[in-house]
């Protein structure tokens, strides 16, 4: 049982049981009075014996009156006992909660408690909402924005269906969007909306959807502060607002690489209880141009023509990628060009060394720790970056900047399994040009255990910033490619002259699954955390053993507790 002070204690009955129900600041309690001496009982952050049962109350939805519950109980007293005990308890009250299921699912259960009297009841449900109002970081006013044309077309239903009434039930009131045409959210963001009146944006759709939404609302950010995005060195203003997601696109890697499943109603139970994670963002620029911010992955070659090609088969929903993934294997482009990237200094870990990135993860809690001289950079580091630089060039089947895991059902450990949320660095990937059977079996191992990055057609680095400049007969740079990139360098690529002479021998950027119109990028992370999104972590705990769960949770309340990030859900940007 908890060690924290009773806040209430009373004999209460549950399903015709006579229980002892108590709450403390962090723990709800209840386990049976008569068989309790009989056999043992035990609490954990949500457990459950024959005989006691405790649950957070951070994982507490809501707790109110239930009125029908007096009938139900009547209706369902066959056994004289039970008619007499809901006439002698007559008040029922509802606790509604979060139980994880398989998987890191999340599901809402229902406790009803019946008391001897109104007055007792009605303690019941003050005290528990006394304790839920003290949990701030839970939203009470979001907007949300659903987009029916992700996915399978069923963001409507899922949001009207699985989200909406759990958001009822938690007093969470809601004004929600229907988007009509693609940056409809993005534009609002930006201009329109008054974000004032929000705890949090949520969007109901796929990668593309959350990438609308980060995009207005950085960019509104940045405005409002003055802050111009397009240089490539800006320092860009944190969103205060964050973001939640709920599953509704194609492949939803950010939902699945941060909550571990994608399931709407598990993203809307973290949204709900306030559960924040933050989340690296990085830009992209060409030249002086900024493109797109990206969150997931970056990709050229490979997955930017699977992407291309996929676009034209929308009308397959998720099962176009399918389709284009087969083409574009069987296709088996390559491309020449030269990327040149800053590797990430010791003690960020590294592509390869199986550290998960979990919730509190202390890789990423370091890096925002700013107390924590270790990860700043001294002066004389920072200008020997330029000697830190490293130039690859040659024939690339594949280059694959992946900010996070990029885990999805696809591939359940994702592009780059040990990449982290919020360290602020990405895993840059390379398969240079090697036979098909080698590219199937390289793309075979993002399915099982084996190590993708285990041929000698691909390496993979942990960088802070990249730069990839396709090759062009003509125009093979000469360039250091320390030095930032000179405008004039770029610009011969946008004469149309250039562009149409060689773009076949260029692919495409995919980012966040949008196609970049540029194939000469510059890429560079941020070391604040810009926006949060709603989705949490704690689904790692579930693959932690008893001790983990115990250090994790309490790396959990302080990240959120003092710092200014602390919001309710999610990832950082
Ligand atoms: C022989 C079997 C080979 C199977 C290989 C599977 C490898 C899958 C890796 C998937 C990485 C996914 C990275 C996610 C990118 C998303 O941001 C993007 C847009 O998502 P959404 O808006 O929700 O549709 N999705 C893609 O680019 C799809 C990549 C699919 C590749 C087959
Ligand atoms: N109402 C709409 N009609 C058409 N496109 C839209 C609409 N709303 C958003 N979009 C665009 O749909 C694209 C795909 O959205 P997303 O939710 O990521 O689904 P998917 O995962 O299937 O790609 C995004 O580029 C987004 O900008
Ligand atoms: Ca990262």
């Amino acid at each position: 049982m908890d060690k924290q002070p009773r806040l209430l204690s009373s004999k209460l009955f549950q399903k015709h049981r006579q229980v002892e129900v108590v709450l403390s600041r962090s723990v709800l309690y209840w386990k049976e009075i008569e068989k309790s001496r009989k056999r043992s009982s035990c609490t954990s952050r949500e457990s459950e014996t024959a005989h006691s049962h405790a649950v957070q109350v951070c994982e507490i939805v809501a707790v109110h009156k239930s009125e029908e519950d007096d009938q139900g109980d009547t209706k369902r007293g066959r056994l004289k006992k039970a008619k007499q005990q809901s006439q002698l308890y007559p008040h029922t009250f509802t606790v509604s909660y979060v139980r994880r299921t398989r998987q890191h699912q999340w599901r809402c259960s229902d406790v009803s408690f019946h008391c001897a009297s109104q007055a007792l009841c009605q303690q019941w449900i003050q005290v528990i909402n006394e304790q839920l109002s003290l949990l701030t970081n839970r939203p009470k006013r979001l907007l949300v924005y659903i987009n029916p044309y992700g996915g399978k077309q069923q963001g409507k239903r899922i949001y009207e269906q699985k989200v909406a009434p759990l958001f009822r039930r938690a007093c969470i009131s809601a004004d929600v969007i229907v988007t009509e045409c693609a940056n409809h959210a993005r534009d609002h963001l930006k201009t329109e909306a008054n974000l004032d009146k929000y705890d949090g944006v949520v969007c109901v759709g796929g990668d593309g959807m959350f990438s609308e939404i980060v995009h207005g609302l950085v960019t509104r950010t940045q405005t409002d502060h003055g802050v111009d995005q397009s240089r490539a060195d800006a320092e860009l203003v944190p969103c205060s607002l964050r973001i939640g997601i709920i599953p509704a696109g194609s492949t939803d890697c950010i939902c699945f690489g941060t909550v571990g499943t994608n399931d709407p109603v598990t993203s809307a139970l973290h949204i709900i209880v306030g559960d924040s994670q933050p989340m690296d963002v990085c830009s992209v620029h060409h030249g002086d141009v900024f493109l797109r911010y990206s969150v997931s992955l970056l990709g050229y070659g490979f997955y930017g023509d699977v992407l291309t090609d996929s676009e034209r088969k929308r009308w397959l929903g998720p099962a176009r990628y399918d389709l284009s993934g087969v083409k574009t294997f069987l296709s088996h482009n390559y491309y020449e060009g030269t990327v040149s990237y800053l590797p990430t200094a010791d003690g960020l870990g590294n592509p390869r060394d199986k550290v998960q990135c979990r919730s509190g993860c202390h890789i990423c809690q370091h890096k925002h720790s700013s107390k924590d001289k270790q990860w700043e950079m001294s002066e004389e580091e920072e200008k020997s970056d330029k000697d830190r630089w490293s130039t690859i060039h040659g024939k690339f089947i594949a280059i694959n900047a992946a900010s996070m895991s990029c885990a999805c059902p696809r591939s359940p450990k994702g592009l780059s399994p040990s990449a982290h949320l919020a360290d602020g660095t990405t895993d840059l990937i390379l398969v240079r040009k090697c036979s098909r059977l080698d590219f199937f079996r390289h793309l075979l191992r993002h399915t099982n255990k084996d190590d993708q990055f285990d041929h000698s057609f691909v390496e993979v680095h942990r960088v802070r910033t990249f730069r990839f400049q396709p090759f062009q007969k003509q125009l093979v740079s000469r360039e250091d490619p320390s030095e930032p990139p000179k405008k004039k360098g770029f610009s011969p690529m946008c004469s149309g002259q250039t562009t149409c002479n060689y773009s076949k021998a260029h692919s495409s950027w995919s980012c966040d699954g949008e196609i970049l119109k540029h194939a000469a990028i510059q890429v560079s992370g941020y070391d604040v955390n810009m926006v949060k999104i709603e989705i949490p972590d704690k689904h790692h705990l579930t693959r932690s053993n008893h001790k983990e769960k115990l250090a994790v949770s309490s790396n959990i309340s302080q990240l959120l507790a003092g710092n200014s990030y602390s919001c309710y859900s999610g990832t950082t940007l």
